[in-house]
This record gives structure tokens, sequence and C-alpha cells, in this order.
């Protein structure tokens, strides 16, 4: 099929051209819908009309997928032929790779067109609304929202500033501060009236709090060409509207409509049945265990990389004044417990938290961004870093940030150096919380969460050392220099090598080399210059719920018991944060050598007691918290829809019977669960068995591919973006020797002792035939040749 053919193009401006040629090239994504009668009618409906496109239903922002999955939860034979009328008018199946897949139409050019916010929309305000019963009815809303927040706030120990009053919209965050706190209440004031709304109307009256203020469509950007893009992510877009996509504190997406019990922001709780939801711990302790099940490619360090890249793309903003939802021997439920509070219940036979007397495990939901977007409906999470994969854990998160890390000399970042150690460490953080009390170093980097784990902090010490690695470099080569330009020009570097490790080696392991090609994830064009052209400005760059609080989250099964050190192995949980070990002068080099020849442990039922026993253990208790059962207790706190509609949304059967998860699962999934379509999606996406030459299952594969798709295709600056889009684009010359890079040869430039060291070509696989060993003072190493940026 060509849908090139099929579409006319003439007279269309550039830019359309463009995005059908992208379009063009899509046709070969695909869903797997083999098993599906649905989708599988695609095939009798091959051509698109005009201006549409086939792409994936996951791919399709313009259609109503909520309604979509809706219909395909229903059984043909029971649907009414007003619905069948409604599908033929609203959407249409299409092929898009030879018999075997099927997609949808997606009418993006004339649907994006018509909702782009225009300019005049952001500097006009809307004209005052007639006062009206409903207006009292959002005072009231207001009140209440008032009342509640204002007992929170006693509670936090917070003042709410006259500046930062909650019921005053709240524009976004200076760029000194990366989410201020107001930013934070203000969601919280716009959530609780849009519930106090609801209950007041008894869901009558229009859930509209736009009334009290205007429709925000983001700040325009002045420096809409800078060649270095910002700390907080913001203006990476320029389109009106969109300059705020993917900056930090801008609102997680969805991939579908959240499941909310009471449609605004309660927690999804219940079963289809109408019964509560099975607890989940119970479902945690039940299904999961802790065997050793190494994987049989790919190791330790695979898995630190993907922590180090989740850190970069999201964190999950807890809801101020909930430092206690449980008393502190954990027996109960704290009686006064804030509303932010949803600890997770533990059953008196618990398998280990009953011999503690524990019944109640801690747990804060994730704030609420402000609702200033123009259709806000209901919650949508704050993530508190910026959205793109752009180096944040190492630069922070807004220019105070960056400022602080920087040592402000030959554009390096500060470091501890020491004759004892072999190469620079991180700077100290001497801030309480930190560390662990006991631990006797304790780093600080762009992220608050790097002493999370030993190798994590390897990681990031890694990635300094190659900052100030190449900003000596630059001393050298291009002494006019100002610190600010070598400061600048590195990062830019820096992040280009962490986007192609991204992109060309760690991604294709975690979702099979199918996914890449179907949804165009390679990291540089098949065209000459090497440039990509994959830009699209509707594209929404920003993260969305179902990808980081469950689909990324595959990694926690990854994570293995024991951590094998130079001498000998140790509980991972032990080294959660304290890095310690830092100091001892050969630590670093032997820590990388370790972690390439272990293997991670596969993605699975199974889950190492560190993460789901041992979690922030406190002093003088011998418990921590469960993360398996945060997984699914998050994803309830997002309202996530079940499992099933994802399998919907992504072309798959979804689950009729228990008894098609195995024999294994399918009677302890019936014995928890009430339905087969209450399944949680991390429960029901981590038992998917992997894809060929994947690590996660499809599901997981699906959600994940469309979010890597998002990560690359809304970011201006994606490293490989040529001048056309790329503001701080690459000479082709230089594009080729970052392409170069790969995390082997970033090991060896960045290693203590480079002529002892050894590194794997592939650093994410174990050792085999073909991944021998090689020394890092080997010619055959690359190294980047900073020769092309002589200026
Ligand atoms: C021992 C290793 C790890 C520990 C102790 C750990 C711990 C945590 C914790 C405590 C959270 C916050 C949970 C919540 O309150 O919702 C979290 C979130 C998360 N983790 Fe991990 N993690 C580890 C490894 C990994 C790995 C290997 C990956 C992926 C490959 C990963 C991906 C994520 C993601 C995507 C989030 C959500 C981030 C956010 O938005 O806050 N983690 N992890
Ligand atoms: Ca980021």
């Amino acid at each position: 099929m060509s849908y090139r053919r099929a579409v006319t193009v003439v007279g269309l401006p550039l830019l359309l051209a463009t995005l059908l040629l992208l379009y063009g090239v899509r046709v070969i994504v695909t869903i797997n819908v083999t098993h599906s009668d649905e989708l599988s009618r695609a095939v009798e409906e091959a051509q698109c009309p005009e201006q549409s496109i086939c792409v994936p239903l996951l791919q399709c922002p313009f259609v109503d997928r909520m309604a979509i999955v809706e219909y395909l939860s229903r059984p043909a034979v029971l649907r009414a032929p007003s619905e069948r009328r409604w599908q033929r008018a609203h959407w249409r199946r299409c092929q898009l790779d030879e018999d075997k897949f099927a997609g949808i139409c997606c009418n993006s050019l004339v649907e994006s067109e018509a909702t782009i916010p225009t300019a005049e929309s952001e500097q006009e305000p809307e004209p005052p609304l007639p006062h009206t019963i409903e207006d009292e009815v959002l005072q009231k809303a207001q009140e209440v929202a008032m009342r509640k927040l204002n007992r929170l706030r006693i509670n936090n120990e917070e003042g709410l500033s006259h500046k930062s009053s909650p019921a005053q919209p709240v524009h976004g965050s200076p760029d000194h501060d990366a989410l201020p706190k107001a930013v934070v209440w203000q969601g919280l004031h716009d959530v609780l009236t849009l519930q106090a709304l609801q209950k007041i109307s008894n869901g009558t009256a229009p859930l509209d709090i736009r009334r009290s203020k205007r429709c925000l469509v983001g700040p325009a950007c002045e420096k809409t060409h800078s060649r270095y893009r910002s700390f907080d992510g913001r203006c990476n877009n320029i389109e009106p509207g969109r300059s705020r996509w993917g900056s930090v504190g801008y609102p997680m997406e969805r991939v579908l409509a959240p499941l909310y019990d009471d449609g605004v922001w309660a927690p999804r709780m219940k079963s289809t049945t109408g019964r509560y939801l099975p607890s989940a711990r119970e479902i945690s302790s039940t299904l999961f265990a802790d065997l050793y099940q190494p994987h049989s490619r790919h190791n330790v360090l695979l898995m630190q990389f993907g922590q180090f890249l989740a850190h970069d793309f999201s964190r999950n903003q807890a809801l101020p004044g909930t430092r206690k939802c449980c008393t502190p021997d954990g027996s109960a439920r704290l009686r006064n417990a804030s509303f932010g509070c949803m600890p997770i219940a533990v059953r008196e036979g618990d398998d280990f938290y009953s011999q503690h007397g524990v019944r109640c495990l801690h747990f804060t939901r994730t704030a609420i961004a402000p609702m200033d977007q123009c259709d806000s409906k209901y919650a949508r999470q704050l993530s508190s870093v910026s959205h793109f994969i752009d180096g944040s854990p190492i630069y922070g998160n807004s220019k105070q940030e960056a400022h602080e890390l920087r040592s402000h000399e030959g554009g390096r970042l500060k470091s501890i150096k020491h004759r004892r150690y072999h190469n620079e460490l991180l700077p100290f953080d001497r801030t309480e919380g930190s560390c662990e009390k006991w631990a006797k170093m304790c780093f600080k980097t762009g992220d608050v969460r790097s002493n999370q784990l030993i190798t994590l902090v390897a990681v990031h010490t890694l990635f300094l050392r190659e900052h100030n690695r190449i900003a000596h470099e630059f001393e050298r080569l291009n002494p006019h220099w100002s610190d600010d330009t070598i400061f600048k020009e590195t990062r830019r570097i820096v992040i280009a090598q962490l986007q192609h490790i991204a992109y060309a080696e760690y991604l294709p392991k975690i979702v099979g080399h199918r996914l890449v090609s179907v949804y165009k994830l390679h990291p540089s064009g098949r065209a000459d210059p090497g440039y990509t052209s994959h830009y699209r400005p509707d594209v929404n760059p920003s993260v969305s719920s179902e990808f980081t609080v469950a689909a990324f989250r595959f990694g926690h099964s990854t994570v293995p018991s024991k951590l094998d050190l130079k001498d000998g192995s140790v509980d991972t949980w032990h080294t959660f944060l304290d890095p310690t070990r830092f100091r001892e002068r050969t630590f670093y080099d032997e820590l990388f050598h370790s972690m390439q020849r272990q293997p991670m442990q596969t993605v699975d039922d199974q889950f190492s007691t560190s993460v789901t026993r041992f979690l922030d253990v406190q002093p003088g208790t011998s418990h921590g918290k469960d993360l398996a059962a945060i997984n699914i207790q998050r994803g309830r706190d997002h309202a996530l829809r079940p499992y099933n509609d994802y399998r919907r949304l992504t072309g798959k059967p979804p689950r009729h019977d228990f008894a098609e998860f195995g024999p294994k699962h399918g009677p302890t999934l019936a014995s928890l669960y009430a339905s087969v379509d209450d399944i949680d999606l991390y429960v029901g996406g981590i038992l998917e068995p992997p894809l060929e030459d994947g690590v996660v299952g499809e599901t997981f594969a699906e959600i994940i591919s469309d979010q890597f798709a998002r990560f690359q295709h809304g970011d201006r600056y994606f490293y490989s973006n040529g001048p056309d889009t790329n503001p701080g684009h690459f000479t082709q010359a230089q594009l080729r020797e970052i392409q170069r890079t790969s995390m082997a040869s970033l090991i060896c430039a960045n290693a203590g002792e480079t002529h002892r060291m050894y590194v794997l070509p592939d650093a994410f696989t174990v050792p085999h035939d073909d991944n021998r060993p090689v020394v890092c003072s080997s010619p055959d190493m690359p190294r980047l040749d900073l020769s092309w940026w002589k200026d």
C-alpha cells in the first residue's frame, strides 16, 4: 500500500509536505492484532481518506482513544446500530504492514491545525462571563477547597504567602526555582475545587474552574532560536501554547483517560463488580517472590542506566503535608491522616510484615498540576523534573541548580579531586537526609535521588567525569572560549552522548528491534548527512502516567538481590543511600568492571526483597517498604485504567479469563481479583513474557516505544536533528563523532586506570564470544575527537 500515492500534496505548504513524508514512512508502523477479531478487519479497509494517515491507535492523539477502547470492549453482537454508525463516522481502521497489522486512519493534519491555540488566545483575555448561579456554586466550591487546603497547610507547617496564594493562578516557575511550592498548592486548590464542584452540584454543574481565571496556554518564548536548550525544558517547543510542553511542573500526559472513582481525583479503588480492589501489598506478596533469575544477555549496567534515565524524565512530586500516614510502629493507619495519604493496607497474615506487627505502609499521593489548561476535567500529576532526556540528573532542572553545580572555572562542574582517588568524584552533599546518617560520603548531583543505590552513583560519576574531561580539552583547544561557552558547549555534547547511548544501545535491548523501526526510534537519519528529520511540533514529549507509573518501572524487577563487588557480594539494600565505598581508590573502576559482568534479573514475577521488604529501612527497624506494592498503589493513585484497556489500545486481544495467564499465575490472580477486567496495568504488564529480542512484554514495549518516540520526535534539540529544526545542531562531522560514542567508550575515557581497565564493547551485555573484553588503552576503542569543535 502506498499512502503517499493516495494523498494529494499539491499545493500544501512545506510543513504539510514534511509531515506527509514522515507519515508516509510510517506505513511500516505496526500493531499486532492477529488474534483480534475487531482489528483484523482492518485489512478490508486498507486505505485512509485524504489527509489522514495510518498509524497505531496509540500514536494518534487526535481521535478519542478512550471511546474507541470502550467500543472495542463490547462484543460486536452487543453493539447497537447507532454505535456502529458512530464508529463509521469517527474512526476507520487501516492496514499498516502486509496483512498482519492494523492501525487507525489518523486525521492529524486537519485536526491539529484546528486545535493549535493561536497567539491571540494567549494575549486576549477571555470576555467576562455573566454572573450566573454557576458562579455562586463555583465560589462555594472554592471556599470548601480553601478550608481543606488550610487544614493541610497547618499540618504541613508551611504558610501560603500572600504572593503564592493558591487562589491566584500560577503561571510557572521563575528560572531559579525548578518547582516552586506555589505550583503544588495551586494544583491542589484547583483539584479540590473541582471535586467540591462535583459534590455540591451532584455532578450537574459543568466542571469548569476556568470561570475564575483565564485559560492559560503558556508564556510566549523570548529566545526562540537559542543554541542551547533551557534547563527546565521550557521553550523547546516555540509554537504558541506549547512552550511549556515537557518542562518542569508540566502535567503528565495520559495515554488513556483516567478511571478516578469520582471522575476527578479519587483514586481507583473499586472493582468493576463494585467490590474493593485487593490491597497492593496483598498482590505483591501473593504474586511476587524473590528467586534468582539471571537474564541470559543483559547485565546490571543495563539495569542501572535504566534508573539513571528514569530520573532524567520523571519524578512524581509528593503532596505536601503527608509526612505521616501510619502510626509510628506501622500497626494502623493514622486516624487524622491527611487526605493526601493513601497508605497500603497489610493483612494480618502477611508473610513478612506480620512478624513485625505492621498493618500499614506509608504512601503519599502524587501532587497535581495546576489546571490552567483549557481542557482540564480531571487531575493530572506533576513531575518535578524536565520530561526531556536532557541530562537533568547531571545539570539540574533550573538555571539556579546548574549554577550551584558549576565550578565556574573552565566550564567545569564542581567535583572532588584528591590524590587518594584515581580520578574525580562528585561533590559532597551535606544536606540532612540525602544519605543514611551513618554514611561517611554522600554526593550532590542534579537529582536528589542519586545516592539511592551505589551503582547509580557510579553512573552519575561517569557523566560528571565526561563533562569535566571534555571541558578540560576545550580549554586547551579553544583558549579564547569563556567559562560559560565551554560549559554550554560541553553540556550540549554530553546530552548528545546520553541521547545517543539511550537510543542506539539501550532502547533496542528493551523493546526489541521491530518496535524500534515501527516507532521510528533510530537515532540517526538514513540520509547522507546523518541528520534525522523526525521533529514534529505537534508531538507532546511529556511523560505519560502510564509510562512512568507502570511501564518503565519494569526495571524494578531487574534489580538483583545481591550486588557483586570486588570483595564478594553484598545485599543490594545495604548499598542504598550510602556510597561511602567510593573513597576506596580503585572502587569506581572495579564497580564498572563488575556491573558489566553480573547479569541483571529478568522482567517477571520475581522481585528482590531488597526492594519489596527493605526499601527505606528506618533506623531501629528491620523492615522497609515494598516497591512493587508502591508501584501498584501509584497506578491507582493516578487512576490508570485496568490492564485489559491497554491491551485493546495497543491492538492486542484482552484477557477474557484468568486461565489465559497460565497455570502458575491464573489461579493466583483469580484468588486476588474479582474480575479479569480489574487487573492493574503494572501487574498484567510485568507478567507478560518478554519479547523475543527485548526485555519487556508486548504491552509495556508499546507504551515505552510510544514514549521514546515522543521524547525524540517532540524534542527540537534532539541531538541528531539537523539545521532545519535544531538551532543547536551539530555539523555533520561532529555528529558522526558523537555517533561513534558508546557506553564502552565513555567508561574507558573516564576510567581511573585506563591501561588496566577492560570493557565489553557492548557494555550492556554480559561477556560472550562476540562480546569479549577489550583493554581501554586499545587503539580499537573509539575516542571522541574534539578537534571537530576547534574554533
Ligand atoms: C535498586 C534500584 C531501585 C530502587 C531502590 C528504586 C526505587 C524507586 C522508588 C522509591 C521510586 C518512587 C516510587 C513511588 O513512590 O511511586 C521509584 C520510581 C521509579 N523508578 Fe525506581 N528504583 C530502582 C531502580 C529502577 C530501575 C532499574 C528503573 C528502570 C529501568 C526504575 C524506574 C523507575 C521509574 C520510571 C520511577 C518513577 C519515577 C517518578 O516519576 O517518580 N527504577 N523507584
Ligand atoms: Ca530531563
